[in-house]
């Protein structure tokens, strides 16, 4: 039997390089006839896992693009918004697995991460759903992390403080963080290799550098990140909250499968998104309300087992210090769990800490995931 035709758009972006990595550790392009697109180089070579269609396709041309029977995009929402009304309208009735967050929101699409909503997952399947969009990194890496609670039931309200990495920008943003890194270096450098110096004068140096540098130097984030943070995350909704928050109860619930639309109560979640100096895993200090006081021992024994994952990290500095950072994560399929315990407003508030590859499990992942179940495989 022929292999489906797949469409691969945004393939060599950065999420785009992780996602075929991983498809190529994982044997994906053994199931699949791949067709590459581009929005840049259409006739060019495709890459060395093209098989049968070695040329890359105008990423643009709807005719192209109606042959797949799936097409998987990481190219970014304005390819989205552009194209995808163009080819429904056109009559394509294939599967659309996107990692861009334009359509996430609509009804017709689902939010997909299998390993916590796979029920819902196949809900849509068995309704005729087409559309399978990638959740927000933060909210997919922390569901990946305590989507056992939630699943059980005990969540009365979440909140979340975030530590985000560069990444969740792009490579750009990636780039200028380090040079900012390195142009504070060079501006102490002689100062710290002589181990007398006074480190306040090093202090001083380094915010007034930070303070001058120039739009260029921050022409990304737009203030400086290294040796700082900013609190703020993706558009100012005017209400006092970031896109970022808003997408952390929006989108949970919907991951879910409850709230607006599915006919229960919403979980409430919120919190504040923070950028800081990482490279690409995003890290969040989570407080829960449970619904009741259930013991410690039995809630570590929930996270761990919920799925091959997710790693409990016991709440010792050693274990802590060593397992859960960006450092130990980066590039690893793994969420650490970590820094749970019973905190002091109650028995039923409880805090935990968790951390994932936001290029992995926060964006390709459960898109190519998704590919192999629409596969059958
Ligand atoms: N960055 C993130 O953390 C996350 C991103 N996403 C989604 O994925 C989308 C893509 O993000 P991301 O991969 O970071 O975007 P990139 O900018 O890395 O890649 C997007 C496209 O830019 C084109 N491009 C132009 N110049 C280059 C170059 N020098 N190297 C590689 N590609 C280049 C490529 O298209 P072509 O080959 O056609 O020229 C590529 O597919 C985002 O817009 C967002 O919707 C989702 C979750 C997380
Ligand atoms: N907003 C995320 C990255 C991202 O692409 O998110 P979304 O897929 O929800 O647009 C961040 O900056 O860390």
């Amino acid at each position: 039997m022929a292999q489906a035709l797949v469409g691969l758009v945004g393939w060599r972006g950065m999420v785009g390089s992780v996602l075929m990595d991983r498809m190529q550790a994982e044997g994906d392009f053994d199931l699949i006839e791949p067709l590459f697109f581009s929005t840049s180089n259409a006739g060019g070579a495709a890459p060395a896992m093209a098989k049968n269609e070695t040329r890359l396709q105008d990423a643009f041309d709807i005719e192209a693009l109606k042959r797949c029977a799936i097409i998987i995009t990481a190219q970014g929402g304005d390819y989205t918004t552009e194209v995808f009304p163009k080819l429904r309208a056109a009559g394509w009735n294939g599967h659309w697995i996107d990692a861009a967050s334009t359509l996430r929101m609509k009804d017709d699409a689902v939010i997909v991460l299998d390993p916590v909503n796979m029920p819902v997952i196949k809900n849509a399947l068995s309704d005729g759903g087409k559309n399978w969009i990638g959740g927000n990194c933060t909210v997919s890496c922390m569901l990946m992390g305590v989507g056992a609670l939630y699943k059980a039931g005990l969540v009365e309200w979440m909140s979340t403080q975030t530590y985000q990495a560069a990444s969740g920008g792009g490579a750009q943003h990636m780039r200028e963080l380090l040079t900012q890194y390195g142009t504070l270096n060079a501006e102490v450098k002689a100062l710290l290799d002589n181990p007398k110096s006074a480190i306040l004068e090093i202090d001083r140096k380094v915010i007034a550098k930070q303070r001058s540098l120039t739009e260029a130097e921050t022409a990304n984030f737009g203030v400086p990140l290294g040796g700082s943070l900013i609190p703020w995350i993706d558009k100012d909704l005017g209400n006092g909250m970031s896109k970022e928050e808003w997408k952390g109860m929006a989108e949970t619930n919907k991951i879910l499968g409850q709230g607006e639309g599915f006919g229960s109560p919403a979980v409430p979640v919120d919190g504040f998104c923070v950028r800081v100096g990482a490279m690409r895993c995003h890290s969040q200090a989570l407080t829960f309300k449970l619904k009741r006081d259930v013991p410690l021992a039995d809630i570590e024994a929930m996270i761990a087992a919920d799925n091959d994952w997710v790693k409990f990290v016991p709440n010792t500095r050693e274990a802590t210090i060593h397992d859960l950072t960006p450092v130990a994560v980066t590039g690893t399929m793994t969420i650490p769990v970590g820094r749970v315990r019973k905190l002091a407003m109650g028995p039923e508030y409880l805090g935990a800490f968790t951390i994932g590859d936001q290029l992995l499990w926060g964006a390709a992942e459960p898109l190519r995931r998704m590919l192999r179940i629409l596969l059958g495989a």
